[in-house]
């Protein structure tokens, strides 16, 4: 047997195992990288966060990204050289982690790698009818485990595609084996540059679990900040947003699109809500002339309006329920009271009084679906049903 089929045999034969989860979001902020101890498998799991860091990335890893991120005409070249590129910076960026928490690469079990996503296309995206969901992230694993000797996990999101889903979310998995509870119906609700949440009922049943995007969190108000208030890369603690007022047309004009329409789940991505969305939001508004403050206690509010809508719409199939946010959003507190006045009866949380980092979980859920793709397998997500399919994702670098 190869050496390294034995040790992912001991490996998934471990009470419990080391994994370092990694996620590159659509913020482009920095790599997250969450070192968790994780104890048995599927419902089971229990995860321990032993360590977390978000290590920036510096603005020359922005700007090569964003030259290809989510735009149809871009450099082959450039998106061919990235792929490695990528893979070998984020294995650099886990040694030094590893050195800091005075850690050694050989006490690592496992790395599972996100990578970092360069375009999302759906069908309700791209409308090929031909061609299929599609999704694609570089930072190739191969490069991961070899700069850093330790057997990576990656690419999570193809297998996804090929039984039937759109790719993403993927969180419902992470999310319904560490968060579900038979005390209380719960709701996951991230807000990276893209909102999006779990539910999770407390009946346990996996067949009224479900996981979708809602639209955006994040992405419209970052992009607008690093165009217009340089260099400056978010409203950090929504100052600027706070300085404006919200503008009723523009944000009716905001939410004047089918995305918002359609049923769930769904995905999107900045592929739909970036500048040129906005754009023509202004123009369909005649708002152009608005202050730039204006613009950002718009966008703000369209990004809470839009998650209170796709949970009011959800209303009937959740009862009644607890939020638990994460991502960036929740450390933005005009986005927080946006969503909080708006759903009084609901109590919010933060993951952090369940244990999780809310900066950290998305990157602890790419560490549990490595968990299960080494370990586990048998959870079932209800039998393949459309948007969760019960598959193992992932595929798996050896270091040499
Ligand atoms: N103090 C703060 N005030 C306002 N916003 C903040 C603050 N801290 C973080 N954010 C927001 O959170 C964003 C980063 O969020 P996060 O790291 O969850 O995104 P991501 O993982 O890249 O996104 P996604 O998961 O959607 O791809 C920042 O770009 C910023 O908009
Ligand atoms: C294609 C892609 O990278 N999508 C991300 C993004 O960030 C948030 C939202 O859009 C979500 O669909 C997804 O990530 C999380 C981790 C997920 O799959 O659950």
């Amino acid at each position: 047997m190869h050496r390294h089929i034995e040790t992912l045999q001991q490996l998934s034969n471990k009470p419990e195992r080391l994994i370092i989860g990694l996620m590159s979001g659509t913020s482009l902020d920095g790599l997250d990288v969450a070192l968790c101890k994780i104890h048995g498998d599927g419902l089971q799991s229990k995860v321990e966060l032993l360590e977390f860091t978000t290590v920036a990335y510096d603005d020359t890893y922005r700007r090569l990204i964003r030259d290809i991120f989510s735009r149809r005409d871009v450099d082959l070249q450039q998106v061919c050289l990235l792929n490695p590129w990528i893979g070998t910076l984020h294995g650099e960026m886990i040694l030094d982690c590893l050195k800091t928490w005075q850690r050694q690469p050989q006490e690592i079990d496992l790395i599972a790698s996100h990578g970092q996503t360069i375009f999302h296309a759906p069908k309700s995206l791209h409308g090929v009818t031909a061609m299929p969901n599609a999704t694609l992230q570089i930072g190739d694993g191969d490069h991961v485990a070899v700069k850093t000797g330790i057997i990576t996990i990656s690419d999570f999101r193809q297998k996804h595609i090929a039984a039937g889903g759109e790719g993403a979310p993927l969180a419902v998995y992470g999310d319904f084996l560490i968060f579900a509870d038979n005390q209380e119906n719960r709701v996951m609700l991230n807000m990276g540059g893209i909102a999006n949440f779990t539910f999770l009922p407390a009946s346990l049943d996996a067949q009224a679990v479900f996981s979708t995007d809602v639209g955006t969190g994040n992405t419209l108000m970052d992009a607008y900040v690093q165009k217009h208030f340089t260099p400056k890369t978010y409203d950090a603690d929504a100052a600027i947003a706070r300085a404006g007022k919200i503008n009723p047309a523009l944000l009716g004009a905001l939410k004047a699109h089918d995305f918002f329409t359609q049923g769930f789940p769904k995905t999107t991505g900045p592929e739909l809500f970036n500048l040129d969305y906005l754009a023509r939001a202004q123009v369909a508004s005649h708002t152009q002339q608005l202050s730039h403050e204006d613009v950002m206690a718009t966008l703000n509010r369209f990004s809470a309006d839009m998650i209170v809508d796709a949970l009011n719409r959800c209303a009937g199939a959740l009862g009644e329920y607890h939020l638990y946010g994460s991502g960036g959003g929740v450390h933005n507190p005009l986005l927080m009271d946006n969503i909080r006045s708006q759903i009084p009866q609901v109590k919010v949380h933060s993951t952090s009084e369940l244990g999780i980092n809310p900066d950290a979980k998305e990157a602890v859920l790419f560490a549990l679906l490595a968990n299960e793709c080494v370990a586990g397998g048998k959870a079932q997500f209800g039998n393949a049903r459309e948007g969760i399919p019960s598959v193992t994702m992932g595929k798996i670098s050896f270091p040499d």
